[in-house]
């Protein structure tokens, strides 16, 4: 049987004469009040920029040596990238929005019993990087959500192919049928029972029972972490069964297809009698010979899984460490879903991905609040937000081609459809064994997964390409930001782990911006020029490393050498270059300010910029290209949400953890090293009767270079702690940095 009709159709639709949705209205949008003064400061700046341009090109055509025409030339291509980098970004302040959605006046438009399906996919792809405790503490938190459990579905992927993590589940399983009951009795607003008793909560008899069977679940699902062996958690024989699939040649790499139905809604009842959402746990088969495709392959198969089972319209996409921390979210989505002027083009709704436990002053800048807050809210004025792969509901349809009739693919199987009306039991051998077949690793050979269908294959950045692709396609999206984060996440706290992590984006994103759908060429004709300037200004991010390494190196060794490569103070050039500094950071830290930032964090995150050029943007980059060139590299990698106690502390504290010797700080330690040093020369040259008109631009970039090096100063010298720079990289370091002055008193 087919459906008709995806959505209840809302009051508005069935009697256009009474319009409800004006007297209660869903959500409501205004225009930022930043938005003229953007439009003005970007006129402007836009000359000031050409003006460099001229001023560049006189100095090129006046370089009489070699070595002059060298270094002018190398600051000509850092302004460039800077200015083109700067010019892409006015995409996000040509028309930023906010908006406010009004949950309170769903159930006035539509009834409980008419919401959509909903299925939510979590994905997990290591038990040892991604402990199952907290995967299961994410997966209690939807399970627990404030919706009809017969249309709820959760969905767990298991990249690790792990039967410690199915264990954990079936722990999870047995602990949800209290918890779930707990939470709809006690209106308990945080639904992970991580983050719950966490908090203050009220201490009776009931709290401490469930606190007592928590506790005794976690324990349970660690040990089973930390001895590897599930045979004492076996308790039957259905549940022996669950696990027979690991056989002795069974690996994570080479594994059949598991699927496993843990609680079936309108079956499985909680302890208050209510019924259970459906939760299933998956790990699709895998073969060495295969690309798997990471995360997006993940989501595809879950797609076709789900699809066999529930069939849910809307899809709620999740990483394994973001808990909900609102039931009601999906009330705030439904704001959007139920507007009949907003339906139809609709494909995703993107909740911010927020952080719990940042220090005070985010020294990492976790938050990237200009990623995630910010600008979405300058894409959310044109044709809505990028997808940040977690926090994001999307609507099913939107997978499956454009928004048009026409502009529909449809899957292989015309049981995958998403206007497919399922039955029957999700744990009928009919429909297992379609599931399975669906999870398979050649599945997908000769079909559209991937390019023209489901999450898009091709980027390590699999949620901003795929977002792409969607509005490419004539799809719209919706940044829904309400007061109380809706999601909850883990943040890397180790500066190792963060710049990996951003070594993999850089990759991802490099991967879009040299393709034949790189967002200047494609994007322009998809998109118009104000929606691929920002898919551009992510896309090309990386390059920032290249503007970044020359400023952090080039002025300092030209002033070590007595080469002064800037304006004189009293030179009128000079405001120029003050005017495009000052009026760079000026805007961004009021930016920054306005979206209720403070200063400590904001200078953090200029910090954290600057660290990423010479790390992460860096590393990407050349990974990049060794990619190209047909080399193996790492694949995605994924971040690990271990907690290490004194780390933590450390990071508590404010304290840089650096405490593994690798390559990736060299550039960044080098750059400590030779600001530090050339701060010092350039002092002395003017001590010595030198001329601050000279030396001072080149003077106050050392200056400022080293006012952001002080914490890796402090991390070389100063620490004893474990999380020190290692002393091997802090020697190597200053070996670089002392052969790079000497090659520049060569050439220079
Ligand atoms: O082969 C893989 C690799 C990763 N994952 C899952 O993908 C998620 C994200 O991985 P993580 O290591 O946490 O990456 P982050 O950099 O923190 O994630 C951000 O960046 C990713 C793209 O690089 C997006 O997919 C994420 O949604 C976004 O939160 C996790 O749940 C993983 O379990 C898989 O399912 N299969
Ligand atoms: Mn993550």
């Amino acid at each position: 049987m087919k459906q008709s009709l995806q959505f209840p159709k809302t009051n508005k639709e069935m009697e256009p004469s009474s319009t409800p949705l004006n007297k209660a209205p869903l959500h409501s949008i205004r225009s930022l009040h930043t938005v003229v003064f953007n439009r003005i400061f970007a006129v402007i700046y836009t000359l000031a920029l050409l003006c460099l341009l001229y001023h560049h090109a006189l100095k090129l055509l006046n370089s009489t040596t070699l070595p002059s025409f060298f270094v002018s030339i190398s600051m000509f291509i850092s302004d460039i990238l800077l200015g083109f980098m700067w010019i892409t970004a006015q995409g996000f302040r040509i028309c930023p929005v906010t908006r406010q959605e009004f949950p309170e006046n769903l159930e006035k438009i539509v009834d409980r019993k008419d919401f959509p399906a909903l299925d939510i996919f979590i994905c997990t792809a290591d038990p040892y990087k991604e402990p199952p405790i907290n995967v299961v503490n994410t997966a209690l938190s939807v399970m627990a959500y404030d919706y009809p459990t017969e249309k709820l579905s959760i969905y767990v992927s298991d990249d690790g192919g792990s039967e410690l993590t199915l264990c954990a589940f079936m722990e999870a399983a047995k602990f949800g049928t209290h918890w779930l009951g707990f939470c709809r009795e006690n209106k308990v607003m945080d639904r992970c029972p991580d983050a719950y008793f966490r908090r203050q909560y009220t201490m009776n008899s009931q709290t401490e029972k469930i606190k007592i069977m928590y506790e005794y679940m976690k324990k349970r699902v660690e040990n089973v972490v930390e001895s590897g062996r599930i045979d004492e958690y076996i308790t039957s024989e259905e549940e022996r069964q669950a696990f027979s699939k690991w056989t002795k040649g069974f690996s994570r790499q080479d594994h059949p297809a598991v699927i496993q139905v843990l609680l079936e809604s309108g079956k499985d009842k909680d302890v208050t009698g209510h019924s259970m959402p459906n939760l299933i746990y998956v790990s699709r088969q895998k073969s060495s010979t295969s690309p798997h495709h990471f995360k997006a392959g993940a989501l595809n198969t879950l797609l076709r899984v789900s699809a066999t089972m529930t069939n849910g319209p809307i899809i709620l996409t999740q990483d394994c460490d973001m808990f909900s921390n609102d039931p009601k979210t999906p009330y705030n989505l439904l704001c959007y879903l139920m507007d009949p002027s907003i339906r139809p083009k609709l494909a995703y709704v993107q909740f911010p991905q927020c952080f719990h436990g940042l220090n005070k002053n985010d020294i990492y800048s976790s938050e990237m609040k200009r990623w995630f807050h910010i600008n979405p809210k300058g894409m959310d004025g044109l044709f809505g937000p990028d997808n940040m792969g977690s926090g994001c509901f999307f609507v099913r349809r939107a997978l499956f081609g454009g928004p048009s009739e026409s502009s529909f693919v449809q899957p292989e199987m015309a049981r995958l459809s998403p206007d497919y009306a399922v039955n029957g039991s999700i744990k009928s051998e009919y429909i297992l064994d379609l599931a399975n077949h669906v999870a398979g690793c050649d599945y997908e050979n000769r079909t559209n997964w991937g390019t023209k269908m489901g999450f898009r294959y091709g980027s390590l950045v699999e949620d901003y390409y795929t977002g792409y692709h969607l509005h490419s396609q004539g799809w719209k999206s919706i940044f829904c930001h309400p007061k109380r984060p809706a999601f909850l996440g883990d943040i890397p706290n180790s500066l190792f782990d963060v710049v990996n992590q951003g070594i993999r984006w850089s990759i991802g994103l490099l991967e879009v911006a040299f393709s034949k759908y790189s967002p200047l060429t494609f994007g322009m004709r998809a998109l118009g020029p104000r929606m691929s300037l920002c898919y551009a200004h992510y896309a090309f991010s990386p390059t920032w490393s290249i503007p970044i390494t020359i400023y952090a190196f080039l002025p300092q060794l030209t002033l070590l050498n007595k080469m002064y490569i800037f304006p004189q103070v009293s030179d009128p050039w000079f405001f120029l270059y003050v005017f495009l500094f000052l009026g760079a950071y000026g805007q961004d830290c009021l930016e920054f300010i306005l979206a209720q930032g403070t200063f400590a964090r904001w200078w953090n995150e200029q910090r954290i910029w600057i660290i990423r050029g010479l790390s992460n943007y860096f590393f990407g980059s050349l990974e990049f290209i060794i990619k190209n060139m047909g080399f193996a590299t790492h694949g995605f990698n994924v971040t690990s949400k271990v907690v290490d106690d004194e780390q933590s502390k450390r990071y508590d504290q404010g304290i840089f953890e650096f405490g593994v010797h690798s390559p990736i700080f060299f550039p960044l330690a080098t750059a400590a090293i030779i600001n530090l040093v050339a701060l010092l020369g350039g002092t002395m040259q003017i001590l010595k009767g030198g001329n601050l008109d000279d030396v001072f631009v080149q003077l106050f970039v050392a200056g400022f270079a080293m006012l952001n090096c002080l914490p890796i100063y402090e991390a070389m010298i100063l620490r004893p702690d474990k999380g020190r720079m290692p002393t091997k990289t802090t020697i190597i370091s200053i070996f670089l940095a002392w052969s790079l002055y000497l090659v520049a008193s060569l050439i220079l």
